[in-house]
């Protein structure tokens, strides 16, 4: 369906008439409450798209997101704002702590890097993960043991009461959504989900924040490759175009439209599509420069990736084995391969190009 891009809000940058992809919406105040409409719902859009957006709007923690959000929107416009060298302080060479430069992965144009910069946040233990400890011992514990983390970046430490609040909230949100999801499949015991990301175990679940920064036509970056997501569920926010999802269908590529102050946007990854047996749907995505190949504004969004203990066993594409940590690892590894051996392997796409079609 072709949209008329300058009726949208927020205002698409440029004149261009593109395919906008239609997407249906769930209601996390209803899924708290475990409406079984929605659970029935969540279920459908993750065994057909895969992708949706999530209002956030019906209850209290979610009305907390949609603020902290800005706060985090704020404090990422201050910290990439810095210089290069400065930010290069906080690289750990790590996939889960720190600062990553631009152009370390491949980008969506043959022979060109990556274009965004990313700043990812791990805590040293996960304390909103413990309910029965109160708010206020939490908040002490989380201080106490990070304020020694040499993983932590300063400037995180400085903000360190948005980002335990606001990681925890995404970690209520998308553990939710695991359990309704669980509900929905009819699983019991240790089928499941919440059975593979369970509560004392180490997992490379994160939170990363990412900037795209304007560029030229004749940049050596572009983009962020085409990918399904290495983990269980993505929680997304941004506020600017960019984001695309391929489309079976029309075999195309169509933007998916930011619904900023309310709604975040949710996809199912790898780790989640390999545990449900492949009943779910882990979408193919990129993100572009919405006027052709011109990155004109700032672009900033926030993912906080919910992945399984890493011990957990996962089926892959091509029905081989592998603990997730491992998946994660290679699959990192590949983001960063040239489009050529990309293309030979299944993993960068989770195996999904050969259900989707080649994109
Ligand atoms: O920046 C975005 O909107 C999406 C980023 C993404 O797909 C990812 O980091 O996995
Ligand atoms: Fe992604």
């Amino acid at each position: 369906m072709a949209i008329q891009t300058n009726n949208a809000w927020p205002a698409f940058p440029g004149d261009e008439q593109v395919e906008i992809a239609s997407l249906d919406t769930v209601d996390f105040g209803r899924l708290l409450i475990r409406d079984p409409a929605e659970i029935k719902k969540l279920l459908d859009v993750c065994m057909t798209h895969g992708f949706f957006y999530l209002d956030l709007q019906t209850c209290k923690e979610g009305l907390q997101i949609i603020d902290d959000e800005q706060s985090v929107y704020r404090f990422m416009e201050e910290y990439f704002a810095k210089s290069l060298e400065i930010k290069m302080l906080d690289d750990r060479k790590s996939f889960l702590h720190g600062f990553k430069p631009i152009g370390v992965f491949t980008g969506t144009k043959e022979s060109h890097k990556d274009a965004y910069e990313t700043l990812k946040v791990k805590f040293t233990i996960e304390t909103w993960n413990l309910p029965e400890i109160h708010s206020n011992m939490r908040q002490v514990a989380r201080e106490e043991m990070d304020a020694k983390s040499e993983l932590l970046p300063d400037s995180v430490k400085a903000k360190i009461e948005l980002f335990d609040r606001f990681m925890g909230l995404s970690n209520l949100v998308n553990s939710t959504l695991l359990m309704c999801l669980s509900d929905a499949l009819g699983l019991t015991g240790s089928a499941r989900l919440e059975e593979s990301h369970r509560r004392d175990q180490k997992s490379n679940t994160c939170l990363v924040m990412l900037h795209y920064p304007p560029t030229d036509a004749d940049s050596a970056n572009i983009g962020h490759n085409k990918h399904t997501d290495i983990g269980s569920i993505t929680l997304l926010f941004s506020e600017q175009w960019g984001l695309q999802v391929f489309d079976p269908e029309t075999q195309a590529w169509k933007f998916i439209q930011p619904r900023p102050h309310g709604h975040a946007t949710i996809n199912v990854g790898d780790s989640l599509r390999f545990l449900s047996e492949k009943k779910l749907y882990s979408c193919l995505h990129r993100v572009i420069p919405p006027t052709s190949d011109v990155q004109t504004e700032d672009r900033y969004s926030i993912a906080y990736f919910l992945r399984p203990e890493n011990a957990a066993v996962l089926e892959d594409a091509d029905g081989k084995s592998v603990a997730a940590s491992k998946w994660h690892d290679d699959k990192y590894v590949m983001f960063g391969a040239p489009h050529e051996e990309q293309d030979k392997a299944t993993i960068l796409t989770g195996g999904m190009e050969t259900i989707l079609g080649r994109a």
